[in-house]
């Protein structure tokens, strides 16, 4: 059973002292986000505000949303990179997360070492890491720079061979951000392709993106945040639909 549970999510990013300069504008809009002191000087950002969400064995949820809603934040909470201040969050899975480019990949060591370390700390043998060297590295398409360290490589380069690290060691729970929409045209369909038939392994697949063609072909399900909180919850097509109108009456 694979399965994650977020209930009644808040999380604020404190301010530092230096950066809280500035007073409080009437009115204003996006200062319900900001958090202010009894002075009117700023003192945190309301990143997400009472999220409920339970995705289950088997879907690819999107999540969507304006700069700043709060996707990568939520990412982060479901990666276990940030706490959040209250609520809870049960995850039954493993989770491996695709969020920062460079997580989890040693710069200074060689592709080849990359995948065994990954392997390694995903639990795997070896034996097991040798017998899945060649799909990685096919996937991946890096051929011999598989042999020169990561640091040489492009930005799309690192992609590729994170993601093919990744879903060959096919954990039950993905997180991805929107650098894989980074790679190129025929990297991306592989990648879309991949993600398809990764969750009819019983997978959960949360993906954050601005690309909507992107969202089309992999998701099942998208999530809309509005200013740290859902707005609207649903099958792909609705929710795109609606989320597609606000965007173009703002
Ligand atoms: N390190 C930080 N310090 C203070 N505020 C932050 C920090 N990171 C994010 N925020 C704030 O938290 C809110 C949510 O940001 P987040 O990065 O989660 O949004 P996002 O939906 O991923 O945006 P984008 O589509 O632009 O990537 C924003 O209002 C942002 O200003």
């Amino acid at each position: 059973m694979v399965r994650l549970d977020l209930t009644n999510i808040h999380l604020n990013y404190p301010l530092l002292a230096r950066s809280a300069s500035g007073m409080k504008a009437e009115g204003d809009v996006e200062s319900s986000r900001i958090v202010y002191d009894k002075n009117g000087r700023p003192r945190a950002v309301r990143a997400l505000s009472g999220i409920d969400l339970s995705v289950g064995t088997g879907e690819r949820v999107a999540l969507v949303g304006h700069n700043g809603s709060g996707k990568t934040t939520l990412l982060h909470v479901l990666a276990g990179l940030l706490p959040p201040d209250t609520g809870t969050v049960s995850i039954e899975g493993q989770v491996t997360s695709l969020i920062n480019i460079n997580l989890g990949i040693q710069a200074q060591a060689t592709g080849h070492a990359n995948i065994t370390l990954r392997g390694l700390a995903a639990g795997f043998s070896r034996k097991q890491i040798a017998e899945k060297r060649d799909a990685i590295a096919n996937f991946s398409e890096l051929g011999p720079f598989l042999d020169l360290p990561v640091e040489t490589y492009s930005a799309g380069m690192r992609m590729r061979l994170s993601f093919a690290i990744a879903t060959t060691f096919t954990p039950e729970i993905l997180i991805l951000d929107e650098w894989l929409s980074t790679g190129d045209a025929s990297f991306r369909q592989k990648a879309a392709d991949r993600m398809r038939t990764f969750s009819q392994a019983a997978s959960i697949i949360v993906l954050a993106s601005h690309s909507l063609p992107l969202i089309e072909q992999v998701c099942s399900r998208v999530v809309w945040l509005d200013s740290g909180r859902v707005r609207m919850d649903g099958d792909v097509a609705a929710v795109l639909d609606a989320y597609q109108e606000a965007m173009a009456e703002a």
